[in-house]
């Protein structure tokens, strides 16, 4: 993280003035009535773009450095907003909080000199992974948000954000995030340049190498998706011994099949959900804002826990959220939360989201969600009855395994 010292002159501003200064910064239409005129007016930015990278003056880490307050402690006003049932902060929000300040780092990055208005078109592609430091987010203290860009390539730019909140005299961690977002032509049609990233000082090049290295571990756990690649022996092997564990010992049948006690078969443990999604939820560029799609995404499989275990779930780390499609105002939003692998009293979910044309019958998968919780009480073991049900499984593994190992969970 970039400590204050080391950031320049940046002057904390609340997350109010990061949406509103994400607004001016694309020209935002306020009513909804007035979009189309607003996009045929961000068409003529298409000037601006770069035609190479190389034109494009380089940043450092610092020139994207930026601090927020999310003051719930000084302003009781906003608290209402952020406040679960448990006396806590929704996480939601948060997501919805991280997001549009990952876009404004990322705009800071690309500021450019000659205006106002940006000629690029910033989305989130990916959220790479959140974890969290406590379980509990005190919804009476103020909360500081700080970040900057860690990792550049052509289009595309990785951005590292810290939560802290304050008590007991000082602000103390609460969760650590990584998004990558890419940048976009004024219509969100093509790819668009950023500018390159300098590096200062030892510190800030293994930042970068932490993200070469993100990217390369992308590509390789895309590579070895279960949805393209055969299981390891390993895995097979747990695969089957929940299959002969699930045998009805007295018949010789591979299709007698018996839940063992204190389990639940996986297709008994969904919820699912539809959103219909009006212009209120509009991101800057007129698709859904991606943190709503997270925070719908999040309530779902949190509750979708909460059903399953029967006590409270608390997020302990959020991975590999891909962003594959935007969804446009007035779509028919479907989401599928499943309990895909527990141990012990944790759980994995995963919601899956897709929208439906009901004039065409036609379905696409827009995003796809990793949660892990953990709950208050031990909960059933999930068990596959079916092959897909059981790549399900090892994928909820291969995220569950990925969150403890990286100790990005408390
Ligand atoms: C009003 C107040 C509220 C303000 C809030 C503002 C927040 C606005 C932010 C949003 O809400 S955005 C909405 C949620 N996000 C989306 O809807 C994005 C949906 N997905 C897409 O549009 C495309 O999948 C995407 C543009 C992300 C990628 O398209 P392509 O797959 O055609 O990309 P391409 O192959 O051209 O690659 C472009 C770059 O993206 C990179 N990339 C693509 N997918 C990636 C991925 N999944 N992970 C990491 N990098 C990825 C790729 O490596 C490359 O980087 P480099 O040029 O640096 O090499």
């Amino acid at each position: 993280m970039l400590t204050s010292s080391t950031s320049g002159s940046q002057v904390s501003q609340t997350m109010e003035e990061v949406r509103n200064r994400l607004r001016e910064i694309v020209g935002a239409s306020t009513n909804w009535r007035d979009h189309v005129q607003a996009m045929n007016e961000r068409k003529a930015l298409h000037t601006l773009l770069a035609k190479n990278q190389a034109d494009l003056p380089p940043r450092k880490m610092r020139d994207s450095y930026i601090e927020v307050i999310l003051p719930l402690g000084s302003q009781p006003e906003i608290r209402e907003k952020y406040l679960n049932v448990h006396n806590s902060v929704r996480f939601g929000r948060i997501l919805e909080d991280l997001d549009s300040l990952g876009v404004l780092i990322c705009y800071t990055h690309t500021k450019h000199e000659a205006g106002q208005m940006s000629p690029l078109s910033i989305v989130t592609a990916l959220v790479d992974k959140i974890g969290l430091w406590k379980q509990d987010i005190r919804p009476d203290c103020d909360i500081k948000f700080v970040g900057n860009v860690s990792w550049v390539g052509r289009t595309s730019m990785e951005v590292k954000m810290h939560m802290l909140q304050f008590h007991d005299g000082a602000y103390h961690p609460v969760l650590d995030a990584t998004f990558v977002m890419v940048a976009r032509d004024p219509e969100n049609k093509r790819p668009a340049f950023v500018n390159p990233l300098i590096l200062e000082s030892p510190e800030e090049e293994k930042i970068f190498k932490e993200g070469e290295a993100n990217k390369t571990r992308r590509v390789d756990s895309s590579r070895a998706s279960l949805l393209k690649m055969a299981p390891t022996a390993e895995e097979r092997n747990i695969v089957h011994d929940i299959f002969l564990n699930t045998l009805d010992p007295r018949t010789v049948s591979f299709r007698s099949r018996l839940l063992p006690p204190t389990a639940v078969w996986m297709e008994d443990a969904k919820l699912k959900g539809l959103e219909i999604c009006h212009p209120q939820e509009r991101n800057i560029f007129n698709r859904i804002f991606g943190g709503f799609l997270m925070r719908k995404a999040y309530e779902l499989g949190w509750a979708c826990a909460y059903s399953y275990g029967n006590s409270r779930p608390y997020v302990v780390a959020v991975d590999d959220i891909m962003f594959q499609k935007p969804v446009e105002i007035g779509s028919l939003l479907l989401l599928s939360a499943q309990v895909c692998y527990t141990e012990k009293n944790n759980a994995q979910v995963r919601v899956h989201s897709e929208v439906y044309d009901p004039a065409t019958r036609v379905h696409h998968t827009t995003n796809v969600f990793h949660f892990t919780f953990m709950l208050e009480n031990e909960i059933p073991s999930i068990v596959p009855r079916t092959y897909g049900e059981s790549m399900l499984y090892l994928d909820g593994k291969r995220h569950f395994d990925s969150a403890m190992k990286e100790n990005i969970a408390p």
